[in-house]
């Protein structure tokens, strides 16, 4: 086993052995699929956003993911709070800030909540990060109307001015630190079919934070099984319906091997 995929296959047997806790503020589209997909990796989910509760359950967890996929104001004081309280606490904070770009709210938002706890990664698809980065081009939704790769370097400004990684997925994932540029070629288009997927891969960025300190290979990690995962998934599926499904199993039974086998990850 080559040691790049050693290293992945290690934090792996660390989630499944420790079962760490993730707490998600996250949207109502997908809080089953990535509560499903957080047990699958050997994970804890919990999803938590009632802002009587949030501060106790930051306290108990080891990581907290903030997702603004449905969001309202009573959410966004849950979100602040969770955040202020994981930053207090040093707890890894991944961000979701979906639909960012496509309306006003989301956006402002958005960067409020950057503003009050730096995120350790923010996960987005291209159009999101573009709108982080106040760069005029529009969200269609939730899905991007641009490729991962025309905002890198948007990626690195940010990571410099929030001095966090951040996280481009689609059909190529690009994980940019302050420092450097890992490219994660994994996957399948089928994986865009279905709704949340992108939202997943933010939580199992969130598991691979609590076990590896290293925010930006954690992040790579987490890109690489969620790829790795996601194509074993498309090879047995007739579509999004058995690929839903597959995604879970093979995120249960990925071994070793099938890192080694299909890791098609570089840095530059
Ligand atoms: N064309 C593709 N080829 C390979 N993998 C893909 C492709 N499109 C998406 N993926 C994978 O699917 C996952 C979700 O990424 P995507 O960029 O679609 O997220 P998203 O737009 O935020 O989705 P959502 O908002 O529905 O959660 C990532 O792991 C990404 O690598
Ligand atoms: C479809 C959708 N709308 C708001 S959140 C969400 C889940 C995917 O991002
Ligand atoms: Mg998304």
């Amino acid at each position: 086993m080559n040691h790049l995929a050693q290293t992945i296959w290690q934090d792996l047997i660390s989630i499944r052995e420790t079962k760490p806790l993730i707490h998600n503020i996250t949207n109502y589209v997908v809080m089953n699929n990535t509560a499903n997909a957080l047990l699958a990796l050997g994970a804890s989910p919990v999803m938590a956003h009632a802002s009587n509760e949030v501060e106790e359950m930051v306290n108990l967890a080891a990581a907290l993911v903030i997702n603004i996929g449905t969001l309202n104001d009573d959410w966004i004081a849950a979100m602040h709070k969770a955040m202020f309280t994981a930053k207090k606490l040093n707890k890894p904070i991944i961000f979701d800030p979906v639909g960012a770009g496509a309306t006003i709210y989301r956006t402002e938002t958005t960067k409020k909540l950057l503003n009050i706890a730096t995120p350790t990664v923010i996960r987005g698809n291209a159009s999101e990060i573009a709108a982080i980065a106040n760069q005029n081009i529009t969200t269609k939704g939730v899905d991007s109307t641009q490729d991962s790769q025309t905002v890198v370097s948007v990626a690195q400004t940010l990571a410099n001015l929030y001095q966090c990684t951040i996280v481009i997925s689609g059909a190529i994932d690009f994980v940019v630190s302050q420092e450097r540029i890992f490219q994660i070629e994994n996957g399948h288009p089928l994986m865009s079919k279905v709704t949340g997927m992108g939202c997943t891969a933010t939580a199992l960025i969130a598991a691979f934070q609590a076990v590896n300190a290293d925010a930006t290979i954690a992040a790579t990690h987490a890109m690489a099984i969620m790829g790795i995962a996601g194509e074993i998934a498309a090879e047995r599926s007739v579509g999004p319906g058995s690929l839903q499904l597959n995604f879970l199993d093979a995120l249960y039974n990925l071994k070793a091997e099938d890192i080694t086998n299909r890791l098609k990850l570089t840095t530059t």
